[in-house]
């Protein structure tokens, strides 16, 4: 696991291109779509782009232990279900470098600790802003939260569209993926599972 979840799991990010050569990498791309990249609306465009890479694959500047590292337990012995859902995220599918556009929804059982809720927000950002699967990406975050908290049980669904068969390929819009992990009681407690899902899907 360690791996993956670490920073820079390619590598120590030692031997990362500079500026220079990524915009050089970009007019050749643009070259290969058809552009001219003289004209003066691309002129800046490499640039742009560098800058925009660095923020849509900010994930690899970031690691969840750090992110997950602070828990708390003064929740008044507070032991049931915390469940996350609804987190909006945008990654970007390993095959063809193109969008991924979900939700993922985020449970744990807490044994004494628990975790501040933003930070289990901020790991479906640290994994989403990476060059993903889906299911590499659901499996990323179960684990993160498994190994930082301990807890009774981790349950995450993901659920997404993959612009790579909408945009192109198979061109199938609206077509949505759902993977799921389940830890702990969520995977062997029946009821739990239940639970979680009738959470996700309940509406008010
Ligand atoms: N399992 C999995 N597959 C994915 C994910 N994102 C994209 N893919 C698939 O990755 C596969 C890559 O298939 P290839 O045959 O190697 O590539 P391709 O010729 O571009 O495939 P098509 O998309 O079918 O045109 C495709 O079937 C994609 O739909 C993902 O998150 N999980
Ligand atoms: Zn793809």
């Amino acid at each position: 696991m360690d791996a993956i979840v670490k920073k820079f799991p390619a590598g120590d990010g030692d031997n990362r291109p500079t500026q220079a050569e990524a915009e050089e990498a970009v007019r050749t791309l643009l070259r290969w779509a058809g552009d001219d990249i003289n004209r003066e609306g691309l002129l800046d465009t490499p640039k742009r782009v560098a800058k925009a890479y660095k923020e849509l694959f900010s994930g690899y500047e970031l690691d969840a232990e750090e992110a997950l590292g602070r828990t708390f337990e003064d929740v008044g012995g507070y032991d049931d279900i915390v469940l996350v859902k609804d987190i909006p995220f945008f990654s970007h599918c390993e095959h063809h470098m193109v969008p991924i556009i979900g939700k993922a929804h985020v449970a744990y059982l807490p044994d004494g600790k628990v975790l501040g809720l933003s930070k289990i927000a901020r790991v479906v950002e640290i994994f989403g802003r990476r060059l993903q699967t889906q299911e590499t990406m659901t499996a990323q975050v179960s684990g993160a939260i498994d190994d930082a908290l301990h807890p009774r049980g981790v349950a995450v669904m993901i659920e997404a569209e993959h612009m790579c068969m909408s945009m192109r390929g198979i061109q199938k819009q609206g077509s949505t993926t759902i993977t799921t992990a389940f830890k702990g009681a969520f995977k062997t407690e029946p009821h739990e599972q239940v639970r979680f899902m009738t959470l996700i899907r309940g509406r008010g």
